[in-house]
């Protein structure tokens, strides 16, 4: 291996406290808001292609147009109660809020620079109203955080001359400044998802990213921070020169899932997915296929099955109100995980193979195994493959406990089970499975003979 000093400091997941409570969410609520809302993916009658949020980078839009939009922020329908609500109704365990985007406008009145909300007609903490609320309702907080700072007259996409050397030592000095007053001022922090790090100027930072990270986590202990921050002193970004992962989690896993668990590579990951294809900041229209909550419920369970959580992203408008199909997203999959989250939280990666019917997951520091069932074979019998010598003590419906299923145990890892003759699935359902191993089933084979 290549001796680093600014490479991963841990090999393997966390094993603390904290990051077992991270890894047992399965599933989060991702929020964008900020000027861009207020643009709504357009600007002069015509409809920017592109991610809503990244408008002032759009040729049509003068970028002193876009900064000086927050003197028209003022988002009078904002009501963080009703977000956090709306968030616990849907089931999520954890929230990421932007507190500032690549425009660099910032949620919260940092002393650091005038361009705030404190400075727009609004006035308000936005990023404490979020913090409180959601906290109140029992969901956790993580503060999104772009280090790339358009509006900064110190960001620098690479650092070419002295000139730009010195310019980024003071942004360097402003970015540590700001995340230190976001975590004193809203210590109820649990974590810090970074982006806007992929430029070379924060490559050729490495060394400074790994004391920003270490300076982070000695502000609030326990603090997860994904691998998004990280460069190690050769530019490597998420895995280092070794090859392991710098960061507490996987963060590359955007508007992507993992097809296969060799694919997370022994990681705790998340994955962060837009409701349409793409745009992250509310856009008036949605470009190509918006998902159902059908979709997302697949791809929450889909990401649960390989053992990483699936963040859902809800882009509010400027005046602070959800748009419908947000609404009934979040209340749809609140009503299926009302239900059924006893498949999602807290578990893991089952170890068994992929079949056709759907997902597996497994209860953390259990053995009990959840088939969340999203395609009914046409002879109503789902063949299933546990792991080697583990074979199917009882399988029953989660959410009818007393209706115990008929198994054909076919050899020692495969059984058929047989729905209930009737039942006419209309939304995915979750069949419980208590294994019994090997050794057991040889035991009640003797006490037979
Ligand atoms: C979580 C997401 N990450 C930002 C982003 N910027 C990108 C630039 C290039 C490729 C992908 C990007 N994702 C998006 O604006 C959103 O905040």
């Amino acid at each position: 291996p290549v001796a680093l000093k600014h490479g991963a400091h841990r090999v393997g997941k966390r094993t603390d406290a904290d990051m077992a409570k991270w890894r047992s969410y399965g599933l989060g609520q991702f929020i964008h808001w900020g000027l861009y809302s207020i643009l709504e993916g357009k600007y002069n009658g015509k409809y920017y292609n592109g991610a809503a949020e990244w408008i002032r980078s759009w040729k049509e839009v003068p970028h002193a147009e876009y900064d000086s939009l927050y003197k028209q922020f003022n988002p009078e329908n904002f009501n963080p109660t009703q977000w956090a609500k709306m968030a616990k109704q849907m089931g999520v365990k954890y929230v990421t809020f932007t507190t500032k985007h690549h425009d660099g406008f910032c949620l919260w009145p940092s002393q650091y620079t005038q361009y705030t909300v404190a400075n727009s007609p609004y006035k308000k903490d936005i990023v404490k109203q979020v913090v409180d609320a959601y906290t109140k309702e029992g969901i956790d907080v993580y503060l999104y955080f772009s280090v790339m700072d358009w509006s900064h007259p110190d960001w620098r996409t690479d650092l070419k001359t002295k000139e730009d050397s010195v310019a980024f030592d003071r942004f360097k000095l402003f970015t540590k400044n700001q995340l230190t007053e976001l975590l004193k001022m809203y210590p109820q922090t649990k974590g810090l998802w970074f982006d806007g790090t992929w430029d070379t100027s924060w490559k050729k930072s490495g060394a400074f990213s790994d004391s920003l990270e270490q300076h982070l986590k000695s502000l609030i202990p326990g603090l997860i921070i994904g691998s998004r921050l990280r460069a190690d002193e050769f530019g490597n970004r998420h895995n280092d020169a070794n090859g392991v992962l710098m960061g507490d989690y996987e963060q590359g896993w955007e508007r992507k899932i993992p097809k296969t668990y060799a694919d997370v590579h022994g990681n705790d990951w998340d994955c962060v997915m837009t409701i349409p294809e793409n745009g992250w900041g509310y856009a008036e229209k949605w470009l190509g296929h918006w998902k159902t909550s059908y979709e997302c419920i697949e791809m929450t369970t889909q990401c649960v099955s390989l053992g990483g959580n699936f963040v859902l992203n809800f882009g509010p408008k400027a005046d602070g109100t959800f748009r419908p199909e947000e609404i009934t997203v979040a209340k749809e999959m609140g009503d299926w995980m009302k239900v059924n989250n006893a498949a999602i939280y807290d578990c893991e990666y089952a170890n068994c193979e992929k079949q056709d019917w759907g997902y597996f997951t497994k209860k953390q520091n259990d053995d009990k195994i959840y088939m969340v069932v999203f395609n009914v074979p046409i002879n109503g019998s789902l063949k299933v493959k546990l792991p080697k010598n583990t074979s199917i003590g009882k399988a029953s419906l989660l959410q009818a406990p007393s209706t115990v299923l008929s198994t054909e145990q076919l050899d020692y890892n495969a059984s058929y089970i047989q729905l209930p003759k009737g039942m006419k699935p209309t939304s995915p359902f979750v069949i419980v499975i208590d294994t019994k191993q090997q050794s057991q089933v040889e035991t009640e084979q003797k006490a037979k003979t």
